[in-house]
């Protein structure tokens, strides 16, 4: 059965329905396998209700001249009937009224604005040269403008660096790109093709079912490789993701200067890389709170294993992250800890395992110089992109299926995204998949091609572990050897 393509109201002014422009974006959506129906606005005004009521859009997409005259009644009743339904609107600022027109009355039905950084600054009344965190905060105090999500297109031609900033209430992400364009592209106002792809395109994602920050990754991978090839499809170059840097959640006041020198400087990506692991002892990767467990697991002839303890008030647990060491280094393989990075550097272990949250808090330089590998967990594009920036041992992606073990904030990645990860960092880093993956789904997780398959309740929870654990090593040996056939074979 084939899959429905995710479907796009593409709302323009009328004249613009057929132009160039709007040509172009026809094409993004056709690259990134999005339908979309492209209307004007004096058509969505009228006839909104008979358009969404045929098949509802994933996503309705404003992309309208500042004279337009989107009805805010039409607007609203949409938002009313339809309140999942996610709506961009590009936000392009011509006087002081239409600003304040666009914040009192459309704003509220609005789930992410795109606009570029001089109509912002316009619109809060800001200098051209504010820093982003200036900017966050005068568009905090302007009514409610930070109910939603807005993505904002700067850049500097002398640099050649393309930012993108996300707002919302409490965080402030950067993501940063560096690429030339010729100089006739440049004379030609190439920035305001870039900003047209860069929304056309992050709304194709967002139609995908992508969150805010993992649209806006890929939107900007998509954006680089246009520029630099022409004309893509899916983004599969890890080297195109965006340099990311980012306050989220939180009191950003001592990240200020992180966050506003960029706009000058550019981000440098880290030159330190992690320790490299051992490949070929990658494999199946149980996770495991005790030394029974992992003394269990490493007897069957696991190579890759983590001591994953949650409670840091055990009263063993340097005992336990030390008698771990021991076993991995018994039993030649490679072992983790999970969180605790300091005992792990004090002990000499082989690697650390840390999550998205610790590493805002974990002194990452003194783990790579102590020389222990680092493994890193994702949750979706953006967080690779965060991870890879890092240049860590291995990036783990999770979680694939629904899992008990753990409460997750974020949605299951399935074997369709995985699918996706593992051919964008296949070759140039290790991964681990992780979540959800029980006896029965083992195969087909480790045939998307991940150097890795963790699994904690399909050993843990098992009526004869010491079986269970043969048996899935057993699968993934079969799977690599049917895969290494294959590639001798091409
Ligand atoms: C291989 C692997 N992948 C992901 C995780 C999860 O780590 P983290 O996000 O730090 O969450 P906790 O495990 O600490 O709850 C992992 N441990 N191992
Ligand atoms: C510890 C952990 N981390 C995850 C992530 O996605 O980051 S999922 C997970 C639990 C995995 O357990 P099970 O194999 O029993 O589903
Ligand atoms: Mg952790």
């Amino acid at each position: 059965m084939s899959k429905k393509l995710p479907l796009i109201l593409n709302v323009c002014d009328p004249g613009l329905t057929s132009n160039s422009k709007n040509q172009t974006k026809n094409q993004i959506f056709h690259n990134l396998s999005s339908h979309a129906k492209t209307v004007s606005t004096d058509m969505f005004n009228t006839q909104w209700h008979a358009l969404l009521g045929n098949y509802c859009p994933d996503v309705v997409y404003f992309s309208v001249l500042p004279s337009s005259k989107v009805n805010i009644e039409s607007l609203k009743e949409m938002k009313n009937h339809y309140p999942n339904l996610l709506v961009v609107f590009t936000f392009t600022f011509s006087d002081e009224t239409e600003a304040n027109i666009f914040s009192e009355n459309i704003l509220p039905y609005i789930d992410i604005v795109t606009s570029n950084m001089i109509d912002i600054n316009a619109l809060v009344g800001a200098s051209v040269d504010s820093k982003i965190t200036e900017l966050h905060l005068l568009l905090k105090m302007k009514h409610s403008s930070l109910s939603c999500h807005w993505l904002i297109q700067d850049g500097d031609f002398s640099v050649d660096t393309w930012t993108n900033w996300l707002l919302d209430q409490d965080s402030i992400v950067g993501f940063h790109s560096t690429y030339l364009f010729s100089d006739q592209r440049k004379k030609t106002g190439i920035q305001s093709e870039t900003s047209d792809g860069l929304y056309s395109s992050f709304t194709c994602f967002l139609a995908h079912g992508y969150d805010v920050l993992d649209a806006t990754t890929m939107a900007k991978a998509y954006t680089k490789s246009a520029a630099l090839v022409g004309c893509p499809g899916w983004p599969l170059q890890i080297e195109n993701l965006p340099l990311i840097t980012s306050c989220i959640n939180g009191d950003y006041s001592k990240k200020i200067q992180m966050l506003d020198s960029l706009k000058e400087t550019g981000q440098q990506k880290t030159d330190q890389s992690f320790a490299k692991m051992d490949l070929d002892k990658m494999g199946l990767y149980p996770v495991v709170d005790t030394i029974d467990w992992l003394d269990l697991i490493l007897k069957q002839g696991v190579k890759i294993a983590q001591l994953r303890i949650k409670n840091p008030e055990d009263p063993y647990l340097e005992n336990k992250i030390q008698k771990a060491i021991a076993l991995g280094e018994k039993h030649n393989a490679q072992v983790f800890i999970n969180d605790y990075w300091q005992q792990a550097i004090l002990f000499g272990a082989y690697g650390v395992h840390l999550g998205q949250g610790d590493l805002d808090i974990a002194d990452l330089s003194k783990i790579q110089q102590a020389g222990l590998r680092l493994g890193i967990s994702t949750h979706g594009y953006y967080e690779i992109a965060r991870a890879q920036n890092i240049q860590p041992s291995y990036i783990a992606l999770g979680h694939i299926f629904p899992t008990q073990t753990k409460d997750m904030p974020s949605q299951p990645q399935g074997l369709n995204r995985l699918n996706h990860y593992a051919r964008l960092l296949k070759g140039k880093v290790p991964t681990v998949a992780i979540g959800g993956i029980s006896i029965e789904r083992f195969t087909d997780v480790a045939k998307t091609g991940v150097d890795s398959v963790a699994v904690v309740s399909a050993i843990t929870k098992a009526d004869n572990p010491e079986e269970v654990t043969t048996l899935l090593l057993s699968k993934f040996n079969l799977v690599k050897a049917e895969q290494t056939k294959k590639s001798v074979s091409i």
